[in-house]
């Protein structure tokens, strides 16, 4: 692994930098960029980004606290380091889906060709494992013109099939030298393996991760692209839970949302619609039986309200679920764990528990999961896309390379891999934005003081001040690798 590049400045000011090309090149040639001549951006001010600006990774400070972590600061630049007739780019779609890949695709695109006129853009087919198995695609401006009203993906995603030599040899060999990776953390990791291999080679190939999640389980950036869109889409399924619960005698409308270790879907779209009284995460644990248990607090909304909405996160509860549920296939091809049914489970267990103390209750149990994210981005999310992989591919052109170009605190920068693929983003439940959760639905939090405490620590001891915003960051123990049964 090639170590991180750290600037530090005075009062604790820390650059945690990208490589560039000329780290291991140092004689690379530069050009002018031609976005000068652009009458687009020849009105602009000031259109070219100074190389010293920086963005900071905490927003809130206190007086005498230290300046801290800073990302460089995505833009175009004044000098680049390809000539357009140079570049030959590739774009390639790794892990599940999200809304608004197709127009991130469709935007690196553009901005190749009407900004940096470059001529030679390729889709790989079908994730990583396309760049050694399968045939490309050629893309231009006019193939890619409409694929954003589109959802999923135009060049197809795999899991697994990362085969970090194999996939070098297919860039080396084609003579491509700006690679574009649109996926998650197992994609940004991977991405990051291609970097190494490609410096270790000395090759003149910038690589650039683009971030991808549904699951919001990214660090770093703000959110993903199509997790806003997740979110609205997730309401029309919470709508339907709470006309079906209000319709019937005691209904309980039930939905179930993505998020294998993160409860961001969840808890996002519980706090969007108002009409939710219980929502279930990863993140807090929660018991059914007895004083404080969810069963309990059914039946007291029940008869307060006759009526009541609950939200679970895929990715709750797993470990109370009964060994006679267990799927035979543990992980996927990426080696992520494959989760058991939790919401069949529970809205079953909860039928049992009525039926047991004879109460009448009318479950309508509603998985929308796949709907949510194989739908076309939103508008908000369809500008985001815009901005990110413009961002994208100014840094490619500057001669920026083993980045990833995301969004902090609304600016677009460039994060080095191992800030990504360091840890997985989740919801932290000792922090403002989940108390808020709480006091939106008035539910219990189920969990006993010996949790709370456990979270603190496992988590920061104090919470971060600007925690509410991103959320934070805790340690997911890695990927199991369970041997099928
Ligand atoms: N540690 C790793 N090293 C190299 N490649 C990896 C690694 N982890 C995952 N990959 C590769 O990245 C691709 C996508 O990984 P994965 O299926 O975990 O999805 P993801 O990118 O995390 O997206 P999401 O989980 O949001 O759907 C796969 O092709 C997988 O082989
Ligand atoms: O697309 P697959 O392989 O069914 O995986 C589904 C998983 O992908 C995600 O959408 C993103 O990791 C998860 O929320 C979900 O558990
Ligand atoms: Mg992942």
């Amino acid at each position: 692994m090639s170590s991180p590049k750290i600037v530090n400045g005075p009062g604790g000011y820390i650059l945690q930098d990208v490589p560039h090309l000329i780290d291991y090149l140092p004689d690379l040639p530069t050009y002018q960029n031609p976005l000068k001549d652009n009458p687009a951006y020849s009105v602009v001010k000031q259109y070219f980004v100074d190389t010293e600006d920086t963005v900071p990774e905490k927003i809130i400070v206190h007086k005498d606290g230290p300046r801290g972590i800073h990302f460089r600061r995505a833009g175009p630049r004044q000098k680049v380091y390809f000539e357009s007739d140079e570049v030959h780019a590739c774009i390639v779609t790794c892990g599940g889906l999200c809304p608004g890949l197709n127009t991130v695709i469709r935007e690196i695109v553009s901005s190749l060709s009407h900004m940096y006129g470059v001529k030679r853009i390729l889709g790989i087919d079908g994730g990583y494992r396309g760049f050694y198995a399968k045939n490309t695609i050629p893309l231009t401006s006019k193939v890619v013109n409409d694929i954003h009203k589109r959802g999923g993906t135009i060049l197809g995603t795999s899991r697994g099939g990362h085969d970090t030599k194999k996939i070098v040899d297919s860039i080396q060999e084609r003579g491509i030298n700006q690679v574009y990776i649109i996926g998650g953390d197992g994609t940004q990791r991977g991405a990051s393996k291609i970097f190494e291999e490609i410096r270790k080679r000395g090759l003149k190939v910038a690589v650039v991760g683009i971030p991808k999640t549904i699951d919001n389980d990214i660090p770093v950036i703000d959110r993903s692209f199509g997790f806003d869109t997740a979110v609205e889409e997730a309401q029309r399924a919470i709508n339907a839970a709470h006309v079906e619960a209000e319709s019937n005698e005691n209904g309980i409308g039930f939905v179930k949302l993505m998020g294998r270790h993160s409860g961001f879907i969840a808890m996002y779209a519980t706090l969007a619609s108002r009409d939710v009284d219980c929502c279930l995460i990863p993140e807090s644990p929660f018991y059914l039986e007895g004083e404080g248990g969810l069963f309990e607090y059914i039946e007291k909304r029940l008869k307060e309200h006759g009526h009541m909405v609950i939200v679970l996160a895929e990715g709750a509860g797993q470990e109370m679920m009964t060994k006679s549920m267990e799927s035979t296939t543990l992980e996927d091809a990426s080696g992520n764990k494959v989760l058991k049914d939790v919401g069949l489970w529970l809205s079953q267990s909860i039928k049992d528990h009525f039926k047991k103390i004879k109460m009448v209750m009318n479950l309508k149990y509603i998985d929308p999961t796949y709907m949510i994210r194989a739908i076309p981005s939103n508008a908000a999310d369809n500008v985001y896309c815009t901005l990110l992989a413009q961002s994208a591919v100014h840094g490619a052109m500057a001669g920026y390379t083993g980045y990833t170009s995301g969004l902090v605190h609304g600016r677009q920068t460039y994060i080095p891999f191992y800030r990504i693929t360091e840890k997985q983003n989740s919801v932290v439940i000792t922090d403002r934005m989940w108390a808020r959760l709480l006091s939106s639905t008035n539910q219990l939090s189920f969990l006993g003081p010996k949790n709370i405490s456990e979270q603190k620590k496992e988590t920061h001891e104090t919470p971060s001040p600007d925690s509410e915003i991103c959320n934070g960051v805790v340690h997911i123990p890695p990927v199991t690798k369970e041997i099928t049964k």
